[in-house]
């Protein structure tokens, strides 16, 4: 372990660097006084390699160089916090747990292989994931569940979301969260109700299906509805994201939390108290 890991405020490391979350996670822990940036990663090839990332980010210095060797950024890290994509974030699974380091992994689009390998690593090492980091939509899921087995299967349940036009995954992961939630209420498997794509002659819709939409437009941070309707009601739980810092506030908290946790595979609802 490196000698930063004796003092008590953990280093992070942040991958991802010039992402979309990336930068707004590097303002939240440059401007948090609980955690130290010690490292931002970025693709080998990425113009930002070999630069400030405060020069980088368009402000000053801020004495943090980008590299692309997730190696040598672990090795002095606490922590990582990892919104990139599937196959990045499956190799930073093995080299944090290596490191020891916290890894925090708000990547969506993960295939179950993926979250496999990301399990078996969680045998060494603490690891965070969540399809979303906020507060609310962690509530967002219990208030689903409950919701759900409240209701029979006169009421369709439906989950829309609502994305920037960059985003690349769908359902996103916070749509996954939130139809697992109403899926675990009904007391039924996802995967045996879910219906993720209509198109064509697809027949009436099923009893006890849960279906998902997927709005790409513009310049939509995040947005979630979890509609149950019958014939003659319809309820819509509503989660709305206003700016990307819920999800690095969240990430941080789930860096410093898992600081003093046992190895293994957590989640938000973990970090926030909320598991039951
Ligand atoms: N859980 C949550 O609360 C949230 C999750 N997300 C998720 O986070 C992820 C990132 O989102 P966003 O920031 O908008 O996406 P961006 O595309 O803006 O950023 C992704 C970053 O990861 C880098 N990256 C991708 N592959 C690799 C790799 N193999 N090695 C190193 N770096 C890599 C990209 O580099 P390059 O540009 O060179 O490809 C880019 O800098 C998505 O999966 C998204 O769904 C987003 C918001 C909240
Ligand atoms: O890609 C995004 O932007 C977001 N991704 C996460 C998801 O897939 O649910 C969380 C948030 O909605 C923003």
């Amino acid at each position: 372990m490196s000698a930063e890991a004796n003092t008590t405020t953990p280093g992070i490391v942040i991958t991802g660097a010039s992402g979309r979350m990336g930068q707004m996670l590097i303002r939240t822990v440059l401007a948090s006084d609980r955690v130290r940036l010690v490292g931002a990663l970025d693709r080998s090839g990425h113009d930002w390699i070999g630069r400030d990332v405060g020069e980088a980010m368009g402000g000053s210095a801020v004495g943090v160089t980008v590299t692309d060797d997730p190696l040598e950024a672990f090795a002095k890290a606490q922590a990582v916090i990892d919104f990139t994509a599937p196959s990045a974030t499956v190799e930073f699974a093995g080299l944090a747990a290596q490191a020891r380091a916290v890894h925090v992994i708000g990547t969506t689009g993960l295939s179950a292989d993926d979250i496999a390998a990301i399990n078996r690593a969680a045998h060494h090492a603490v690891i965070v994931r969540a399809g979303n980091m906020s507060l609310g939509v962690n509530l967002l899921t219990l208030l689903t569940k409950k919701v759900a087995a409240a209701l029979d299967a006169d009421f369709d349940i439906e989950v829309i979301e609502y994305h920037h036009n960059r985003k690349v995954d769908a359902p996103s992961g916070t749509a996954l969260m939130l139809g697992e939630a109403a899926a675990e209420g009904r007391g039924v498997t996802l995967e045996d109700v879910a219906d993720r794509g209509r198109d064509g002659i697809t027949g009436a819709r099923g009893s006890g299906h849960i279906g998902f939409s997927a709005i790409r437009a513009g310049a939509i941070i995040g947005e979630h509805d979890v509609m149950f309707a019958s014939q003659s009601e319809r309820l819509i739980l509503r989660h709305v994201a206003e700016d990307r810092s819920v999800f690095a506030t969240g990430a941080l908290k789930a860096a410093i939390w898992g600081q003093d946790k046992a190895p293994g595979a957590y989640n938000m609802l973990d970090v926030l108290g909320l598991n039951d």
